[in-house]
């Protein structure tokens, strides 16, 4: 694992595993403006990485980029495929299929009138085209996303109806039916109580466990300390990245957030990474 440090610093402590998703100096200008300047950033299989950084940091964006939803230059592979190089787009279509991507809650149109099964069908388009219809194979895979965030007995329900961490399943099981090896999840624990985000990141630990790439925006800086394999310090640029062991110490923080050396959020950050179990240490469940 590899601990980097903007100001070029690296400490590598063993080597890392081949990149899922790989990002290489990504620009993006939205509105005449710079939102995102030579990011780096690759994501092995089986890793559970923690994207996070200030308000406006571009963390949203960054996922969008990926997604080939916001225009970008610089260079973009997707299970080894590029995806994009430069300004070219070469490989989206096939690189969509191997994505889920979880968008924050309120950018779902509830009010939509579908049912959950519904719902999670429309993660299948990128398998079935907006033109043909669903096949059996595409109702199995809904069934097994469905069970996977146990809603299944929820499956008629129209979405309007859900409650939010209800919603927040749906929009996972919806990222699940295309059985993806890379999961984009945009603050997935935003308004949910704490039972609740702790079966979620659960599930999230298991889908990294079964070898995808799991990357997720969160604003719960010890929550991400305390789940995350790696983290992601973002703040226009990578600040810093690296184990939460290796990120304990205040400098990269407080480079990225811009809190002060006395803030009481150093203390909890450097409390929860030195505390973490052996194993979540060595990676979670990975081999
Ligand atoms: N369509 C757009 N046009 C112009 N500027 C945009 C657009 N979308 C985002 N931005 C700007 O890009 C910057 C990064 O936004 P982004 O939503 O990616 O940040 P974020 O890190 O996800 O923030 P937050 O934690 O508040 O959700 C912000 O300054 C935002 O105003």
């Amino acid at each position: 694992m590899t601990a980097t440090v903007a100001d070029g610093t690296t400490t590598s402590a063993r080597p890392a595993p081949a990149a899922v998703l790989e990002v290489r100096d990504l620009a993006v200008v939205l509105g005449g403006r710079p939102v995102l300047d030579d990011v780096r950033l690759e994501v092995a299989a089986g890793e559970l990485l923690g994207l996070v950084g200030p308000n406006g940091a571009g963390k949203t964006t960054l996922l969008r980029a990926v997604l080939g939803l916001v225009p970008s230059s610089g260079r973009i592979s997707v299970e080894g495929r590029e995806a994009r190089s430069g300004r070219a787009r070469t490989g989206w279509a096939g690189a969509a299929r191997s994505i889920g991507y979880v968008p924050q809650r309120h950018e779902f149109a509830w009010d939509f009138p579908v049912t959950v099964e519904e719902a999670v069908l429309t993660g299948r388009v990128a398998r079935i085209g907006w033109l043909r219809g669903a096949r059996t194979e595409d109702y199995r895979a809904v069934r097994r996303a469905l069970d996977r965030v146990e809603m299944t007995h929820l499956r008629r329900r129209p979405v309007g109806e859900l409650s939010g961490g209800q919603r927040q399943r749906v929009l996972v099981a919806r990222a699940l039916a295309l059985d993806p090896r890379i999961l984009l999840l945009d603050e997935p624990f935003t308004g949910l109580d704490v039972p609740t985000q702790e079966h979620l990141t659960e599930l999230f630990r298991e889908l990294a466990d079964e070898e995808r790439a799991v990357v997720m925006t969160n604003h719960d800086l010890v929550g991400a300390v305390h789940a995350c394999d790696r983290l992601c310090l973002l703040n226009r640029t990578v600040v810093a990245s690296g184990t939460p062991e290796e990120l304990a110490g205040p400098e990269p923080w407080m480079a990225a957030f811009g809190v002060s050396a006395g803030s009481p959020l150093l203390a909890a950050i450097a409390q929860v990474a030195k505390g973490r179990p052996a194993e979540a240490q060595d990676g979670g469940g990975r081999a």
